[in-house]
């Protein structure tokens, strides 16, 4: 069984610990658990046992009635219950099915003990005393390890590493681990008869759809340093020069070659920043030396100039002094020829800062993704006219705008397009020209769509989709030749949600980002929030630090699709997956910040 099979059911991380025995995982495990839950984190433990382990005990009714022969022992109080089963299985039980068997609505987290062969991810616990090899260079899903200082662990050991003895920090790493955690996606179906009929898919098998479809550009160009911002690089960029380029003195002070016996020195010159001192320093000598001086061959100590005492021309130090202490060795930031950046990386206000400080003055960038858009409706008025009677302000292409800016496009309005068939076509083709991607917004749903579902079914191949979502539940999606397109709904607010949860990912793989999955992080829910199972709710939420340093979130009120005021008062979109059908006050939900778009 593959990890995605064996975890293809689970809706919270599922993290397995492994450790020979004598490693101490109780003892961790008694000060881990109280430690997760006092950050809000709700957990199951699942553990392996030996064949006979009983919980019960003889002469208690339920052991008794069990043994009498009752399948099922169920029992019950106001405060706890316990199910038992007689399952005998060959060999171990299926964890698979255990899992299946925990209330996953009820936690954040299921840690599993005692499964060491089965992948899942695990982190490793080892104390060298206990003398048994390790585990992770066997298994690739090992995502840390935990050991105590006797540990020697190879140099090829990559993995991060933690104190077992430090709570803590065990606790910071489980809590990375489902921050990182995705679910498993949902394999797309297959054309089952009901599927197509109701054409009603996941979140999850409408995005695979899409991104299948999307293929990165490759066409290449070189901008200007300022004009890369936001760009995605093409190449990986390698450091053509080391950086630091010289070893240099990261204090203004005294530099001068370690020597224990040396009481004071001789100082012989002074150096700035921008110069050097040309000669190799010499034993018991040292030079008066700038923050960003090259250190002159000979020298590997700087001490700051508070800790001197300079009297003419001789220098002593005041406190201890580490050898190599407040240097900055030539390429300890980059090295010559190492990679500065990955390619597909988009450029940020620092990735403009460390292409300047390599003196790539000129990056390559790819071309960025043309994107056409254009409002439907004889309803739908531009903003800058007049309102006619029973008509609406065109607020979508400027959504679309904004968030479309902010992923770097370029952006083709072709404006509003009237009702009509003949309309429709001219700008789906004039569209489809010019741009990798066509986004509309309205007459996707069931009503008065009928234009622009004619004018796609003459140009292209077009898919009406109801996603199993709300907002934005109806979903046009299929191509116009070479070029993407997404019929949004008309809704303002199931545009930005469609907009961030389909095109968003899909324009950034477009783009040739690499790295394209949108930011999810867990927040405590500040109130309980509604859902339905059988959909994924993306309810428009606020997210701020509570008291206890925790994420949390609450809704910003009414819902309504068209109410694009509680957009702007969110911050985030609270998601409630497929099999819930609420979060109770206390549970931790995901949430999807708006930084990147908004
Ligand atoms: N019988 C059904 N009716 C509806 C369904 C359904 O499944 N069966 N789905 C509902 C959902 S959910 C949505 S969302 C909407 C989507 O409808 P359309 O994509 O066809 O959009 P329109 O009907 O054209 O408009 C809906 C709404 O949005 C306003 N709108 C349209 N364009 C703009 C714009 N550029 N700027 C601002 N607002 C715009 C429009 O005036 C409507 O109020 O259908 C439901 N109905
Ligand atoms: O789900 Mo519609 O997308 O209600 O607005």
């Amino acid at each position: 069984m593959t990890l995605n099979e064996l975890l293809a059911d689970c809706r919270v991380p599922v993290l397995g610990l492994c450790a020979y025995s004598g490693t101490g995982k109780t003892t961790l495990l008694r000060k881990l658990i109280p430690e997760l839950n006092q950050r809000g984190v709700r957990l199951a433990m699942l553990k392996h046992a030996h064949c006979n382990f009983e919980v019960d005990k003889p002469g208690k009714d339920s052991y008794e009635l069990r043994k009498a022969g009752a399948d099922q022992m169920l029992i019950a109080s106001s405060k706890r219950r316990a199910l038992m089963m007689e399952r005998p299985v060959e060999g171990d039980p299926e964890l698979k099915e255990l899992l299946g068997l925990v209330d996953q609505s009820r936690v954040d987290l299921i840690l599993v003990e005692g499964f060491k062969k089965l992948p899942l991810p695990k982190l490793e616990l080892h104390r060298a005393e206990v003398g048994k090899p390790f585990v992770f260079t066997d298994d690739p899903l090992i995502q840390g390890i935990a050991c105590d200082e006797a540990t020697q662990l190879p140099d090829s050991c990559t993995l991060p590493q933690l104190d077992i003895n430090d709570v803590a920090a065990i606790a910071d790493f489980v809590q990375g681990f489902m921050a990182r955690w995705q679910p498993v996606a949902l394999t797309p179906l297959g054309p089952s008869c009901d599927d197509t009929e109701r054409k009603q898919l996941s979140v999850q098998q409408g995005l695979d759809r899409i991104l299948a479809m999307a293929n990165p550009i490759t066409e290449q160009q070189a901008v200007s340093l300022i004009d890369s911002l936001n760009r995605v690089l093409a190449e990986e960029t390698v450091s053509p020069i080391n950086v630091p380029q010289h070893t240099n003195s990261a204090m203004d002070g005294y530099g001068f070659a370690y020597d224990p016996t040396c009481e004071q020195y001789r100082v012989v010159a002074e150096v700035f920043a921008g110069y050097h001192y040309p000669e190799p320093l010499q034993p018991g000598e040292a030079v008066k030396i700038m923050t960003g001086a090259p250190m002159p061959a000979g020298a590997d100590t700087v001490v700051m100039r508070e800790l001197a005492q300079q009297e003419g021309d001789q220098v002593r130090f005041e406190g201890p002094i580490e050898p190599g202490q407040n240097v900055r060795q030539a390429g300890e930031d980059i090295a010559l020829g190492a990679t500065a950046l990955p390619a597909g990386k988009r450029i940020g206000a620092a990735e403009l800062g460390l292409l300047a400080s390599l003196g790539l003055g000129q990056p390559k960038v790819l071309r960025r993704p043309k994107v056409a858009i254009f409002s439907t409706g004889d309803e739908v008025c531009a903003p800058d006219q007049p309102l006619k009677p029973n008509c609406i302000f065109d607020s979508n292409r400027f959504t679309l705008h904004g968030m479309l800016t902010k992923l770097g496009c370029e952006i083709i309005d072709l404006g509003i397009i009237e009702d009509n068939e003949a309309a429709m076509v001219h700008a789906l083709e004039q569209a489809a020209a010019q741009a990798d991607v066509v986004l509309t917004s309205g007459g996707v749903s069931v009503g008065d769509a009928d234009f622009i579902k004619g004018a796609l079914a003459k140009l292209g191949q077009i898919d009406f989709w109801k996603i199993a979502q709300r907002p934005g539940r109806p979903l046009a999606f299929g191509t116009l030749g070479d070029t993407l397109f997404f019929g949004l709904p008309g809704n303002p607010v199931a545009v930005m949600v469609s907009f961030m949860q389909f095109v968003q990912p899909t324009l950034r793989k477009l783009a040739g980002e690499r790295d394209w999955q949108p930011q999810r992080l867990r927040a405590v829910a500040g109130e309980s929030l509604r859902s339905r199972v059988g959909r994924t709710e993306f309810l428009r939420g606020v997210a701020q630090l509570g008291a206890v340093g925790q994420l949390q979130v609450v809704s910003t009120g009414h819902q309504g699709s068209g109410m694009l005021g509680s957009m702007s008062k969110a911050n985030c979109l609270i998601i409630i997956e497929e099999p819930l059908a609420q979060v109770q006050a206390g549970e931790s939900v995901w949430i999807q910040p708006f930084a990147d778009l908004l």
